[in-house]
């Protein structure tokens, strides 16, 4: 390890993000009930222009009326480059109360964004006299957001959690594309061709594991939740698992549903099985019976486990007892 200890993010579940615009405040009680672990109520690009303005005050009638019980509760604002934003910041925080945890700042680009954004929370705060510190979210969804990542991830104490937005990543980067996530067609490698003339594999790796990784480790780095964003293709289930599970697989926490079919599939992909936490115990268990015995490195099932084995074990049961607190 680095004399510089990685910090821990906060410690709440975030295995799903559930979005709902905040011009359709007929599905908010759906949200509410839902068993998403935080509630992302739109105000950006799920909200038309001309709607903007109610559904602020749809949004801000919302959290205060709207018992949304233990969950996170997240108003994404709109970007930087817009005229709404700091409309969006100054209502929320002089109208509504104090149940609001969280906005989710996207298309961030650079920390000089958060800093921006923090100013103005924080006159808003003082202001108001509002005692609870708002938190923040981040979405990663531009080339800018990309090259500066570990900035952005460093940029305030406020930042709880940052999400990939691969619609928006997708376009500023030029991608020909036009899906939300998951494998892309055009993204393929092709075996060599064939001796025998036999039909080539094909294989169809992701597209967003330099992004994901990235993430991943500038959050990691600096106790900041790394979220999967959207996946468009709401019906198709298996699509959205395998996003998730490569998601999961490289360290991310949660994924976002942009309809409540995908709630119950993120749960379950961000949920240890019961098999891993079995598994991460008996790991465990070996490790300190090896320790006892003064030796780091043993053998459990014909494989190697050493002392970094405790820490990838401590990873799930970690993240079993956070979720059965939670
Ligand atoms: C995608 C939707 C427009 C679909 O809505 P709808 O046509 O109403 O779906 P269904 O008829 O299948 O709905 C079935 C029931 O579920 C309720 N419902 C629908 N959506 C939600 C929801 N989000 N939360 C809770 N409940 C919901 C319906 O009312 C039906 O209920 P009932 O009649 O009682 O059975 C819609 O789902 C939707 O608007 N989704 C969210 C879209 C959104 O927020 N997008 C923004 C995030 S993604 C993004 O911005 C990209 C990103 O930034 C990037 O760059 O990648
Ligand atoms: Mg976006």
């Amino acid at each position: 390890m680095s004399f510089t200890v990685q910090p821990a993010p906060v410690a709440r579940p975030n295995r799903c993000q559930l979005f709902g615009p905040g011009s359709r405040p007929a599905i908010f009680p759906k949200m509410a009930a839902s068993a998403a672990d935080v509630v992302n109520l739109d105000l950006e690009d799920a909200v038309a222009p001309s709607d903007k303005e109610s559904a602020r005050a749809n949004i801000i009638r919302a959290i205060d009326e709207i018992d949304w019980g233990r969950k996170t509760l997240s108003v994404r604002i709109n970007g930087l480059d817009t005229p709404y934003w700091y409309r969006d910041i100054v209502d929320l925080l002089e109208q509504a109360g104090e149940r609001l945890d969280l906005i989710m700042i996207p298309k961030v680009g650079n920390a000089r964004d958060l800093y921006a954004v923090e100013a103005l929370v924080a006159a808003v705060e003082a202001a108001k006299g509002r005692k609870k510190k708002l938190g923040f979210e981040v979405i990663i969804e531009t080339a800018a957001g990309l090259a500066h990542i570990e900035e952005i991830a460093a940029a305030t104490p406020r930042l709880q959690a940052m999400s990939f937005g691969p619609a928006d990543y997708a376009a500023s980067m030029g991608m020909q594309t036009t899906a939300i996530g998951g494998t892309q067609p055009g993204y393929y490698m092709i075996e060599d061709a064939r001796e025998d003339g036999g039909p080539r594999a094909v294989h169809y790796p992701d597209p967003w594991h330099h992004v994901s990784v990235a993430m991943v480790a500038a959050c990691r780095t600096h106790g900041v939740l790394p979220v999967d964003g959207p996946f468009g293709d709401f019906s198709d289930p298996e699509g959205f698992r395998a996003q998730a599970r490569r998601s999961a697989t490289l360290g991310m926490v949660g994924k976002w549903a942009i309809h409540p079919s995908q709630v119950a599939l993120a749960n379950e992909v961000f949920t240890p099985s019961d098999a891993a936490i079995a598994q991460a115990q008996r790991v465990l268990e070996a490790m300190e019976a090896a320790k006892k015995a003064g030796s780091g490195a043993v053998t459990l099932d014909g494989k190697l486990i050493d002392l970094a084995s405790i820490r990838q074990a401590e990873v799930i049961v970690k993240q079993a007892e956070l979720i059965a607190a939670g």
